[in-house]
């Protein structure tokens, strides 16, 4: 085990995913049983004080590998020597709202963060942003840090991927650990492509074993897509235990590596693999070695996916002209 703590920097500390989410990382979940953590957690004035109550709670659980905790209302002093930033702190949409609805209110958290992080984060600096619109406020955010590899800002569709094995998992009655090599396209929103046709069911082509394209047309896809919604119609407030789950999922396979014969699915910079514009963060199926995310190659991309794959990128490209527009990058 290493002495030296990695500073891990988590924003919105104060709210439900952060409050699901420490308590992982301070437990060793994020970057693994061997690696201490110092906690820097972000929030605005006004909720200082209950992060600093979650803080106490933090100390109480007597967690081996949490080297300390520190709280902050000024990001240049919450991202200085970070190592991993999560960026969650963000206004959560309700009732009736889409992500990209939020993206003026979140929009302008994003661009002090990402100059933040350019200015005083560590060198090895990893992002990961939560809060939504979560695709376009990495943009901002990356944007705004022209010192930092852009391939270090990266956004959240774990969930989504999460979502989608669990979906077909229940369709086929079979566990999850037997799926394989799904992917999600796109944007963390309602134009997100959830794929299923190079996954795989205990080796074998998941959208073949299937074997009802109606269903994956109609039910599966919007059923992923529009999960989130369903989560706030049920439960009457955003997903938190489940996003706080896959933010560790995707920090854990970055920096530890995905497992041999699987891919996963993160929102990363584009280099223009499968016809999305360079520059723009969307996601891919992607693998992760030696620390760096690689965006698998040579996948057929069919009619359908191919419709589905550029609805939803077009999307990205008008957030993005709309972000222009609002001098956020
Ligand atoms: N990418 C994904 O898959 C998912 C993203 N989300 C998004 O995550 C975000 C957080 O969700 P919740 O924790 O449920 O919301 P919440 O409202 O419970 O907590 C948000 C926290 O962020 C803090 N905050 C606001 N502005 C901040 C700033 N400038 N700096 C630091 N902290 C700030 C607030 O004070 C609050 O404590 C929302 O944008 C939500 O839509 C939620 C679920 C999944
Ligand atoms: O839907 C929301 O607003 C929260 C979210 O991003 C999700 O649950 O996927």
């Amino acid at each position: 085990m290493s002495d030296t703590p990695v500073n891990v920097t988590v924003t919105g500390a104060a709210g439900q995913i952060g409050y699901a989410l420490l308590f992982r990382i301070a437990s060793g979940q994020l970057l693994g049983a061997d690696t201490k953590v110092k906690l820097r957690l972000l929030e605005i004035p006004q909720a200082v004080r209950a992060a600093e109550g979650t803080a106490l709670e933090l100390q109480d659980g007597a967690f081996p590998l949490l080297a300390g905790v520190d709280v902050f209302d000024d990001p240049k002093a919450a991202f200085s020597g970070a190592n991993v930033a999560l960026l969650v702190g963000a206004r959560p949409r309700t009732k009736g709202m889409e992500r990209g609805d939020l993206l003026e209110a979140n929009g302008g958290i994003f661009k002090p963060q990402g100059e933040a992080i350019n200015s005083g984060a560590a060198d090895d600096i990893r992002v990961l942003v939560v809060g939504n619109p979560a695709n376009t406020n990495a943009l901002i955010a990356q944007r705004n840090a022209p010192d930092v590899p852009a391939e270090r800002f990266t956004a959240m569709t774990r969930l989504d991927h999460n979502r989608a094995v669990a979906q077909l998992s229940a369709k086929l009655g079979v566990p999850v650990s037997e799926i394989s090599k799904v992917t999600i396209w796109g944007n963390h929103s309602a134009t997100q492509y959830p794929d299923l046709i190079h996954a795989e069911v205990a080796g074998k082509n998941a959208a073949e074993t299937v074997g009802d394209q109606q269903w994956i047309a109609d039910e599966f896809i919007p059923r992923v897509a529009k999960r989130g919604a369903e989560i706030i119609e049920v439960r009457g407030a955003s997903s938190a235990a489940s996003a706080a789950s896959a933010a560790i999922d995707h920090v854990y396979d970055w920096v530890n590596g995905t497992p041999e014969g699987d891919w996963t699915s993160a929102a990363i910079v584009s280099d223009g693999s499968y016809g999305v514009p360079a520059g723009l963060i969307s996601s891919f199926p992607v693998v992760s070695r030696n620390g760096r995310w690689e965006i698998v190659q040579g996948l057929e991309i069919d009619d359908f996916s191919r419709s589905r794959i550029d609805a939803s990128v077009a999307e990205l490209a008008e957030e993005r002209t709309a972000v222009e527009r609002l001098g956020l990058i």
